[in-house]
């Protein structure tokens, strides 16, 4: 397989495009003389590595990146001139269809990917999707890419890049608020915040562990539980009485209108 020689993050010192390139300097997938990203030289996240390239502009960047990556906020998207022909393109943007990426691009080799918050930490799901005809190569490189920031799968086509961004996307926040609920909860029973939040950040990621060790389906823990006949019981019983599932199925709702508005 062709080394990679350059990877351009636009957008390389904000929230998403930071943790795609830590991961990825991390992993040592790539070194960091052969990332470039949009930052101020002396303001910027890369402190760990002096050696990757910070230019003020995605024009700077553009004369040294041969894969560019894209990770500006959608609506700053149509604020950038780029002309990317013959470039492998990666956008990580929610909305922006790869219609609208070959037009404003001029490349013929796009590809959209949908990261999260968790790339960071390199425990990111990041489905992708190609547009026809890419090279089996561009392919395995956007697959080493993301999987140096946690788990990636290649998706059959971008309607569903559009509905994942709302299902794992956005995932990372739909527990958070389910933690935040049980903590408020335990610290109006008198457990220190400290302890709260230790243990419901434990229990959840012990959760997602035991299911991913043992194979099983969410829908199996829950039926397990709910037919143990303890107190977990209770709690289960009196969430879905109270509308758990339509709060949930309401939240996904709304995200995927906003997506596809
Ligand atoms: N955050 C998340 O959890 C996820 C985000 N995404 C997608 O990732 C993309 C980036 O989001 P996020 O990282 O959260 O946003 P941020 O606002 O944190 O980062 C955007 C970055 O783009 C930079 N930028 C904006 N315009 C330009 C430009 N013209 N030239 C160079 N750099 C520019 C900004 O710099 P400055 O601040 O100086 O303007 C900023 O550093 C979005 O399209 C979003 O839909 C997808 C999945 C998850
Ligand atoms: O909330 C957002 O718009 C971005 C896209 C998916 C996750 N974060």
């Amino acid at each position: 397989m062709k080394p990679i020689l350059t990877l351009g993050i636009i957008g390389g010192n904000g929230w998403l495009g930071s943790a795609l390139g830590r991961s990825v300097l991390s992993s040592g997938l790539i070194s960091p003389n052969q990332l470039v990203v949009t930052a101020s030289r002396e303001h910027n996240r890369y402190q760990d590595w002096p050696g990757v390239i910070c230019v003020e502009s995605a024009d700077a960047l553009l004369e040294v990146a041969e894969v560019v990556v894209v990770s500006v906020r959608p609506e700053q998207f149509s604020l950038l001139t780029l002309s990317l022909e013959n470039r492998l393109v990666i956008s990580l943007m929610a909305k922006v269809p790869i219609v609208a990426l070959a037009a404003a691009t001029g490349s013929n080799r796009i590809v959209r990917a949908m990261p999260n918050a968790a790339a960071s930490v390199g425990r990111s799901y990041t489905p992708w999707c190609a547009m026809p005809g890419l090279s089996a190569e561009d392919c395995a490189f956007v697959q080493r890419l993301f999987s140096a920031c946690g788990v990636s799968d290649e998706v059959e086509d971008e309607s569903q890049i559009d509905y994942l961004t709302a299902l794992t996307g956005s995932g990372p926040a739909f527990p958070a608020l389910l933690a935040d609920a049980l903590i408020q909860h335990a610290i109006t029973q008198g457990i220190s915040p400290t302890v709260a939040q230790r243990g419901v950040l434990q229990t959840l990621s012990g959760a997602s562990q035991l299911m991913l060790d043992e194979n099983a389906s969410p829908a199996d823990m829950v039926a397990r539980f709910l037919d143990y006949g303890g107190t977990t019981t209770e709690g289960l019983n009196a969430m879905l009485q109270h509308g758990f599932r339509d709060a949930v199925q309401e939240g996904m709702k709304a995200a995927y209108g906003a997506v596809k508005c």
